[in-house]
């Protein structure tokens, strides 16, 4: 700007409001929300695991489930906990009617 003063940005009013909404849940960034979206990455840390198929894993947390299938195909069984409601039932939508469904259990706990 020549002459004049720089203006300022308006800072946002909230940051949760502008969090990215995606496959249908908006995530919260304060709660440590975001998605493993690079299956490449996925496939890395299951392997590096050395998960055997005789393992039954705790998943901590597992959002929408991106890392809890590849741990479900590389295991015996997965017991997953989380505390986002919308997790919880965005998990069950996923998994329910598949050959996966069998060999997981998801507990809310808040
Ligand atoms: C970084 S995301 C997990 C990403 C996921 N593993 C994937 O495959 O994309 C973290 C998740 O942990 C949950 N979370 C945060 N604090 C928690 C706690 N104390 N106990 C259980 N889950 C928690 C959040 O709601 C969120 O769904």
């Amino acid at each position: 700007m020549a002459g004049g003063k720089a203006r300022k940005e308006k800072p946002k009013p909230n940051a949760v409001a502008h969090a990215p909404y995606q496959g249908g849940i908006s995530f919260h960034k304060l709660k440590g929300q975001h998605i493993l979206k690079n299956p490449l990455l996925v496939d890395s840390i299951v392997q590096k695991a050395g998960i055997k198929t005789t393992d039954t894993i705790l998943e901590i947390g597992p959002s929408t489930g991106n890392l809890m299938k590849k741990l479900l195909e590389a295991s015996k069984a997965v017991i997953a906990v989380e505390v986002d409601p919308r997790m919880v039932l965005e998990l069950q939508r996923r998994f329910q009617g598949t050959p996966l469904s069998n060999r997981l259990k998801v507990f809310l706990y808040f």
